[in-house]
């Protein structure tokens, strides 16, 4: 894969934005690229590891002359983020982002986009529950998908030239509607978070088991919830206001479905169970086999030193 912009701005360097440069830097996909993060430790930490070519400032020097522009900051801030970038923007320019909701980011980011500049939004669905510009390696979006979503007007060449990007930075992609999305999202990834937070604030409201044997004695149904809930705060924060409805939505669905459940085990129904049971295996087996197994991920990580 070869050079896909000439010029690319990262603006917020987290985990996404530090996997995606050394990701770009693997496979040569563009001349430079600038980064900005918010805080001067976070400016400093890049600087000192080698992560962007050159680390600006401001959003808006990172940005400027940039032929593609991502914003990778929390789902909450990227409309102050576009606020800031809009008035250097260059004509021709695409802007995206790395968003988990799409709605809310297409609201809060289009109305700063200037007229001659594209705006493709985009949801890579990758990730680990680490944050900050050291967390990134080059595998992260190794054959995983990366959705885009187009918005009215979106200009089909932009978006051509996007999709070549993410599949240079690794990545399946497809398209999906932006309500859709945050659908599917809530389903799949939002509502798993919140029980798993759930669960783990649960075990810690049993302190007197917490500090002992649960930590101790944690297998492996446990530990998983234990890390995604040790997921960053702010971005989750943000995903759940700002995909309100639809996490409402699927949460309500689960708290049924649970009531059912809970019946089923007071009234000792083993069919139920069973049956149950044997459906959520197959729906298991039915993502191994599709070859989108995100369980203890086993990434070969790596950071490819341009
Ligand atoms: N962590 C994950 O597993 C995934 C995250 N995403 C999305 O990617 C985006 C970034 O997430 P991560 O890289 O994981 O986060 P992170 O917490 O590792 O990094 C976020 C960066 O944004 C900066 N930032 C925060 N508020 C800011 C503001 N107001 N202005 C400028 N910079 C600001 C932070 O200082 C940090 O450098 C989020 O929108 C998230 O929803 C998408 C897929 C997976
Ligand atoms: O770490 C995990 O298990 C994840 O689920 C990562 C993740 C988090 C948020 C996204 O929008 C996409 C992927």
């Amino acid at each position: 894969m070869s050079r896909v912009y000439d010029r690319v701005a990262l603006i917020g360097l987290g985990l996404i934005a530090s996997s995606m440069f050394w990701a770009i830097k693997r496979a040569g996909l563009a001349g430079e690229v600038t980064g900005y993060a918010r805080s001067e430790a976070t400016r400093d930490t890049a600087r000192r590891i080698g992560l962007c070519d050159r680390v600006c400032d401001s959003a808006a020097e990172a940005a400027e002359g940039a032929d593609l522009v991502v914003l990778c900051v929390p789902v909450g801030a990227m409309g102050a983020v576009a606020a800031e970038i809009a008035p250097v923007l260059k004509r021709g320019a695409t802007v995206s982002d790395v968003g988990s909701v799409k709605r809310h980011v297409i609201d809060a980011v289009s109305p700063y986009i200037p007229e001659g500049v594209h705006f493709v939004p985009a949801h890579p669905l990758a990730g680990t529950e680490h944050s900050g510009p050291e967390s990134g390696f080059a595998e992260l979006f190794d054959n995983r998908w990366c959705l885009l979503v187009p918005v009215a007007g979106s200009d089909p060449a932009a978006v051509a030239r996007l999709r070549d990007f993410w599949e240079g930075i690794g990545s399946n992609v497809d398209e999906m509607e932006a309500d859709h999305h945050d659908l599917v999202l809530a389903v799949t990834s939002h509502v798993p978070h919140a029980i798993a937070y759930t669960m783990v604030g649960v075990a810690d409201h049993l302190r007197r088991v917490t500090e002992s044997e649960v930590i101790k004695y944690s297998a492996a149904g446990f530990r998983d919830f234990t890390r995604i809930a040790a997921s960053d705060p702010t971005m989750w924060r943000d995903v759940f206001l700002t995909n309100k409805e639809a996490t409402l939505d699927i949460l309500g669905r689960f708290a049924e479905e649970l009531f059912v459940l809970q019946r089923a085990i007071r009234m000792g129904d083993e069919k139920y169970l069973f049956d149950y049971f044997t459906r959520t295996r197959a729906i298991r087996r039915g993502i191994i086999q599709a070859g989108q197994d995100t369980a203890a991920p086993d990434f070969g990580r790596s950071k490819v030193k341009p």
